[in-house]
């Protein structure tokens, strides 16, 4: 059920109208409902209840503390990339031993945090990290439980900068060249293999590449088993798609029951770390329109959320809705480019739009819950907006609006001569 919609001629999120948000809270500002990152983790947990399973949430979806205690609420595991993410799960009050730890270039401070907090499982991207993970277990007197990330060299068939599991991609350990690590990682003395993980890229819309990559992934299982290493877990990582606007990806559900049919009568225990399909679905942020600005050549709406605020439609060229948030009929429709204030060409929120609007309406960038403030900045030393959260008939902030005191607390002049 899509926690964002119209009733009476007007957005809602849950139970609040959404004009009201504005009103109260100012924009831009980000809206999350919890019900939806609640609806979102549990279609995963429930199409895996039976077996042995581990939902971890990618922490760099949406980082946000509230976020993560709502999924903490619910047993969920966390996937981190960082120790800043460690800590935050930390301190969502996330159970450190249902935490994988992902990431190309782990710092030893940050396996030594994990190692002490005692995370579930390291996945590992590459014989350098291994070297340094078991030095820094064994300096500690402890073993690191650790998977290999594996890159299984398939097409996801997402966009260039967001597929990670080709051959050309910095992610993981060649998948054929995996059999030799998992020795090496074997033979070390403040190792535990325990698990193969791959994460084949993000925002995909079909099983396919999935089962291509798990296809490859369970013939190295199998093909380690015969070399005495027992692969206990396997970690399928995210990337299930959403509906930005026309794709129709599968539903958990379906994606999971595809996977368990190949996995078979394996005793594995599955590990996943989707990110996007619990949070993006869960979120929109919320503009103003300021200025209406009609050239020869196009109509500018120019609004007051711009690409410091939402990077991924400048950065990917990415398509999310924009939806009034009171549909007005007193104008007529037109094609709009909406652009923010920052001193960049690039800065649009969407293009061609066709909407009535007028000065000072309230629009909706819908799917903003994940990649959305997470990929915020400063630029043009505008400040990053709040994060709110609605649950039932009420909103909660979650994050307040950055203010400039905020901004320049951390710079400093030189001193006087
Ligand atoms: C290792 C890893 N796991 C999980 C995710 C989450 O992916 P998504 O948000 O597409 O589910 C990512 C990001 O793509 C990732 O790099
Ligand atoms: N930030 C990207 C996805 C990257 C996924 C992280 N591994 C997006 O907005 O689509």
């Amino acid at each position: 059920m899509d926690q964002f919609s119209y009733r009476d001629g007007q957005l809602f999120a849950e139970q609040v109208a959404v004009a009201d948000i504005a009103r109260d809270f100012g924009t831009p500002a980000y809206v999350y409902s919890r019900a939806a990152f609640e609806n979102h983790y549990r279609a995963y947990d429930e199409a895996l209840a039976g077996r042995p399973h581990l939902v971890c949430y990618a922490v760099k979806a949406n980082s946000n503390l509230a976020v993560l205690n709502v999924l903490a609420r619910l047993g969920a595991g966390f996937d981190i990339v960082s120790v800043g993410e460690l800590e935050r799960v930390l301190r969502a009050g996330g159970d450190p031993s249902r935490i994988v730890f992902s990431g190309v270039g782990k710092q030893p401070h940050e396996m030594r945090r994990a190692l002490e907090v005692g995370v579930r499982c390291f996945n590992v991207e590459s014989d350098a990290e291994l070297d340094r993970l078991n030095a820094v277990a064994g300096d500690l007197g402890v073993k690191a439980p650790v998977s290999l990330r594996v890159n299984p060299d398939v097409d996801a068939g997402t966009h260039p900068y967001i597929s990670t599991g080709l051959k050309e991609n910095k992610f993981g350990i060649d998948i054929t060249d995996a059999p030799r690590v998992y020795a090496r990682a074997a033979a070390m003395p403040h190792l535990d293999v325990q698990g193969v993980d791959c994460h084949i890229g993000s925002q995909l819309t079909t099983v396919e590449p999935f089962l291509d990559a798990l296809d490859r992934v369970l013939a190295l299982v199998d093909a380690l088993a015969e070399d005495g290493i027992t692969i206990r877990h396997l970690d399928m990582g995210g990337g299930l798609g959403v509906t930005y606007d026309q794709e129709q990806p599968p539903s958990p559900g379906d994606y999971i029951r595809a996977m368990l049919g190949r996995i078979g009568d394996r005793e594995l225990e599955l590990v996943l770390e989707p990110g996007r399909s619990i949070a993006a679905n869960a979120g929109i942020m919320l503009t103003r329109v300021e200025f209406l600005k009609c050239t020869e050549h196009r109509n500018f709406a120019i609004i007051d959320g711009a690409m410091n605020d939402m990077i991924r439609p400048a950065l990917y060229s990415a398509w999310q809705a924009i939806i009034p948030v009171q549909p007005r009929t007193d104008v007529a429709e037109q094609s709009w480019d909406l652009v923010g204030p920052v001193c960049e060409t690039g800065d649009f929120l969407g293009k061609d739009r066709r909407l009535a609007l007028a000065p000072g309406d309230l629009l909706a960038v819908r799917s903003a819950g994940a990649y959305g403030f997470v990929m915020s900045s400063n630029y043009n030393s505008r400040n990053r907006p709040p994060e709110l959260m609605v649950d039932g008939d009420r909103v909660y902030v979650v994050r307040e609006r950055e203010t400039l005191e905020d901004q320049l607390r951390h710079e400093h002049c030189l001193p006087d001569e």
